[in-house]
């Protein structure tokens, strides 16, 4: 899953990831981790309609996503006047309460997140094949405030039954990533969504509450 792979799914718009409602998850749950204005993090934001909702909801916004193409489309979508300026390796587009880095996850530094009380993972961590998943598990930690509470939805499925991404991650694994500095509290699973795909999906969701 190199830059290039996400470029191209952009240009093509091969975007079967992006979903035409807001997550029934995010709405159910994010409450029970913060409350507006809290600022939530969204790591390889899309274009999620999520984070139109969260600022509609009242709480601030900081995504990160590779694509130009699908930040612009989300600005535009929804109507925000943004402004555009080059920080290091992003460029930064803002709207009132969201903030938006276009460029690579992994150059994110705590600096850019120090003001994020939470975050949301949706379709980043699946995104990632499994020699990436621990590496983006260990910089989203160093990157956060210790503070930051996280809400992260997983997709299993039997093996063989899908090539990725999105790619099945298992509870062990999430436990394996998280344990040791957070409470990983697994909610039920649900039927899930893949482009394409059917009921042997399953969208398993976890809060991640930083231990004392
Ligand atoms: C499967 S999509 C999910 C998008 C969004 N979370 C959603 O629910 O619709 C993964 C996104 O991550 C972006 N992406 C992949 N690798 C990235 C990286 N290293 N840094 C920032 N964004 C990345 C891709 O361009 C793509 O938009």
């Amino acid at each position: 899953m190199d830059h290039e792979f996400w470029h191209e799914r952009w240009q093509r718009g091969e975007i079967g990831f992006h979903r035409a409602q807001v997550h029934p998850i995010l709405t159910a749950q994010i409450a029970h981790l913060v409350a507006p204005p809290a600022t939530v993090f969204v790591p390889l934001s899309g274009k999620t309609l999520d984070m139109k909702w969260l600022l509609d909801e009242g709480y601030q916004v900081v995504g990160v996503e590779l694509s130009a193409a699908a930040i612009e489309a989300f600005m535009e979508e929804h109507q925000l006047a943004y402004t555009c300026t080059q920080q290091g390796p992003f460029q930064v587009y803002q709207a009132p309460g969201i903030t938006l880095y276009q460029g690579d996850f992994f150059e994110l530094q705590p600096v850019h997140l120090e003001a994020c009380h939470a975050w949301y993972d949706r379709a980043a961590l699946v995104a990632l094949p499994v020699a990436m998943r621990q590496e983006y598990n260990q910089h989203l930690q160093q990157i956060l405030p210790p503070s930051a509470k996280g809400l992260l939805i997983t997709v299993e499925y039997p093996e063989g039954y899908w090539k990725g991404p999105p790619f099945a991650i298992w509870e062990a694994e999430v436990r394996t990533a998280y344990e040791d500095r957070y409470q990983v509290h697994s909610l039920p699973s649900q039927p899930g969504f893949i482009e394409g795909g059917d009921s042997q999906v399953l969208e398993h969701s976890y809060l991640l509450e930083p231990k004392a």
